[in-house]
This record gives structure tokens, C-alpha cells and sequence, in this order.
């Protein structure tokens, strides 16, 4: 089949599956955003007049295939990303994701009616970052990457760089153990100390991410989050958007940005396939968490990254998969100078690696500890932790 059959072939298939999920329905206007809770004081769009004749007239022209379609499918896209923003973002209405991931896919499809298929690429994948998964979008990401064909990733070599700064001296050890039992663990869980998992960790990806170039089969196309600077509290601190590939061509030479908190399982599914979560994220059996998922994140980064002394509000099983990093903790109750604003009161002042106690006293029941790969530290909630890559690292966190 050529290429612009298979465009062709896409589309139809894109414009029937939104068609399932009820964007044709009726008389119902489908693009009609949904009222702000009462305690949102931002106004929201309410008027769904545009996006709803924007919506006819993209479908109109994308299906007598006319070009036009893009400007109208940029300015509906536009318009549902705006309403996205109108929340934070766990308040915002399912039906207004599934609005944007719908805009999403008709805006990709004008795209590729233009014939350009990086642009498109580019949409669906900024889609997924923003709504973190969706069928249609994953279907239409991997047609889209077969047509793109592959590309040849062996120039970034088959290992991450080993150098490696030198290892802090551990004068406060946290605990380890071997390999223990889910009984085992969930002592240490009900006593909630902090515990160092030797063995536990068994999965294809202690293998298979040694190497760049298999992440760059995997999901050098695919567009992630990152973050650039020192660490989060600092003001020249940003995040922005980079290619999985152009970020591997950096990290291979020992730079590039910090692929941090990032649920890159959900975005990239093959990567998923060669991680497990652990046995022992399903034996908290407090009431209040229960039929809550666990949350998977990808910390990804070169040597040097810093994730500055924080809390969480989950137990944390923190999985080492490439390279060390070395890891300080307090309890939850120590007296660590959290900052006064809000954004930032789950993180503390004190820069742990060099304590000022004439500025700080009174810092006390510090943990320290070196995670290598095949390692797995427990965090329980609320503990206090603070993280750096002693090499270039790859690392996956649970919360539950
Ligand atoms: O690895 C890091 O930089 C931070 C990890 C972390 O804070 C977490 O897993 O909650
Ligand atoms: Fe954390």
C-alpha cells in the first residue's frame, strides 16, 4: 500500500474511532466544556459556541479532505488546551480530556493530510504527555511510527557513561536487607522505617537499559517532559519538552536534562513490558488507600542530579536500575525547615550534603545510604528524602 493510501487508510479509521466515543451523538453539542466547581474562582469558558462549530467544520473539511482542515483543527486544538488550563489538573472534568484528546487526534489528521507526518507525530505524542493515556492516541502513535520507519540508534553506543562521582561516606547506614518476604516487609511497612532491598529487583530491564541505544528502539521518536537546572527550588530552574533520542545523545556524553517524576510507562507501553511492580506495593492494607493505584514514575538523568530534601505523600518503593545515587532521609517529625510557601512546604531549606547547624540546629535521625542497580529502597510516607546521581542514572518509583 503507498503512503498516501495509508494516510488516507488512518484517517478514516481516527474520524470512525472519535465517532465511538460519542463525539457525533445526537443533538447534544459534544463540545460543551463543564461548569467550574463552585470553589474555582477562575472563570472558565462556558460559551462552547466556537468549539462546537469549529468542530463541524474541521470534520466537514477533513473528510472531503480538504487542507483547510488545519487551520480549523489548530484553532479548535487550541481552544480545548485552553480549557485544560482553566483547572489544576486534578480537577479537571473526564469530558473535557477526552474534548482535548479528540481536538488532538483531528488536528494530527489534518496534519498528515498535509503531509507532515513529523508534525502530527509531534500532536499525538504532546497529547499523551498532557492526558497521560488514551487508546485512540496509542493506536495512532504506533501507525504513525510505522510509517516513519526505523531509525538506526547504534551510534549511542550500547553503554551508559561509568564515570562516577566519588561515594559519599555513610555515617548514618540505613538498613539492609536481602530479598525478604512480603510478611517480612510488611513489618518494616508497619513500623514505617525506611529499609534497603538487596536482590528484589528481577526484572528485563536491570539487563536491557544498561544499554542507550535498545531505550532508543524503544522510544527515541517519542517526545517527554524534563527538567532543566540545578534542582527544582532554584529560580533558573525549567521544564520543557525533549525527544527521547536527542536526550539519550546528550546523557551518552554526560549532559542533558532531568526525565524526572515522568509516568513514561503509561506514555511509551514497550518500556512497561520490562519493569514489574513490586509484590510488596500490595500489602499496605490501609483503609483509607484502598482501590488506589500504584503510580509509576521514571526518574531518568544524567550524573549530578539533585532532588532536594522533600516528602511525598506515599509509600515509596524506589527501584535502582542504571548507575547509583546517593540518598539521604528523616523522619517524618524532624525538624528540617520546610519552606513557607505553598508550593514548595513539601521541601525543606537545609542542603543535607553540607548542614549548617548553626542555621539549622537541631536536624536529627538522618539515614543515609547508596542505591546500586537491583537495589530497591522503601520510603515510607512522609519520610523526608533527598537524591543525587552519583553517575548517570535510571531509576522507577511506586507509590501506593
Ligand atoms: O530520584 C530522585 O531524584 C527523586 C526520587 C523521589 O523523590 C521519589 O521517588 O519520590
Ligand atoms: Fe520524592
Amino acid at each position: 500500500m503507498d503512503s498516501e493510501q495509508r494516510i488516507r487508510d488512518i484517517i478514516t479509521t481516527c474520524l470512525s474511532e472519535i465517532s465511538k466515543e460519542g463525539a457525533f451523538t445526537g443533538n447534544v453539542p459534544y463540545f460543551t466544556p463543564s461548569p467550574p466547581p463552585k470553589h474555582f474562582k477562575n472563570p472558565r469558558i462556558t460559551d462552547a459556541t466556537p468549539q462546537n462549530h469549529l468542530y463541524t467544520s474541521t470534520l466537514h473539511h477533513l473528510q472531503t479532505q480538504s487542507p483547510q482542515s488545519l487551520s480549523h483543527a489548530t484553532a479548535l486544538h487550541e481552544h480545548t488546551h485552553e480549557t485544560l488550563h482553566t483547572l489544576p489538573y486534578n480537577l479537571i472534568p473526564p469530558q473535557d480530556r477526552t474534548q482535548y484528546t479528540h481536538a488532538t487526534i483531528l488536528k494530527a489528521c489534518a496534519q498528515l493530510l498535509c503531509n507532515d507526518l513529523p508534525a502530527a507525530f509531534q500532536t499525538v505524542d504532546i497529547g499523551l504527555v498532557m492526558v497521560g493515556s488514551h487508546p485512540i492516541l496509542h493506536a495512532l502513535i504506533t501507525s504513525l511510527e510505522d510509517l516513519m520507519g526505523d531509525r538506526d540508534y547504534t551510534y549511542l553506543g550500547t553503554q551508559f557513561p561509568k564515570l562516577s562521582d566519588p561515594e559519599p561516606t555513610i555515617t548514618h547506614p540505613a538498613p539492609i536487607i536481602k530479598a525478604p518476604s512480603v510478611l517480612t516487609f510488611q513489618t518494616y511497612l508497619n513500623q514505617n522505617k525506611p529499609i534497603l532491598i538487596q536482590g528484589a529487583v528481577e526484572w528485563p530491564a536491570l539487563h536491557l537499559w544498561q544499554n542507550p541505544s535498545y531505550i532508543a528502539q524503544q522510544a527515541g521518536n517519542r517526545t517527554v517532559p524534563i527538567e532543566i537546572g540545578k534542582d527544582y527550588t532554584e529560580r533558573e530552574w525549567t521544564q520543557g519538552f525533549v525527544k527521547v533520542g536527542e536526550w539519550l545523545e546528550e546523557v551518552v556524553k554526560g549532559r542533558g536534562g532531568y526525565l524526572a517524576q515522568y509516568d513514561l510507562f503509561a506514555h511509551v507501553p514497550q518500556l512497561r513490558r520490562d519493569i514489574l511492580v513490586p509484590d510488596y506495593c500490595f500489602v499496605d492494607d490501609n483503609d483509607s488507600d484502598d482501590g488506589r493505584d500504584v503510580l509509576l514514575h521514571a526518574w531518568f538523568g544524567p550524573k549530578g542530579t539533585i532532588s532536594p530534601l522533600h516528602h511525598d505523600p506515599y509509600q515509596n518503593l524506589f527501584a535502582q536500575i542504571v548507575g547509583t545515587k546517593f540518598i539521604v532521609l528523616y523522619p517524618p517529625d524532624a525538624n528540617v525547615y520546610p519552606h513557607d510557601t505553598d508550593l514548595l512546604r513539601n521541601t525543606s531549606q537545609v542542603d543535607v550534603e553540607h548542614v549548617d547547624s548553626s542555621k539549622f540546629p537541631g536536624l536529627e535521625g538522618r539515614l543515609e545510604c547508596v542505591v546500586r542497580p537491583g537495589e530497591m529502597l522503601f520510603i515510607p510516607k512522609g519520610w523526608w528524602h533527598y537524591v543525587r546521581a552519583l553517575s548517570t542514572s535510571l531509576s522507577v518509583s511506586f507509590w501506593f
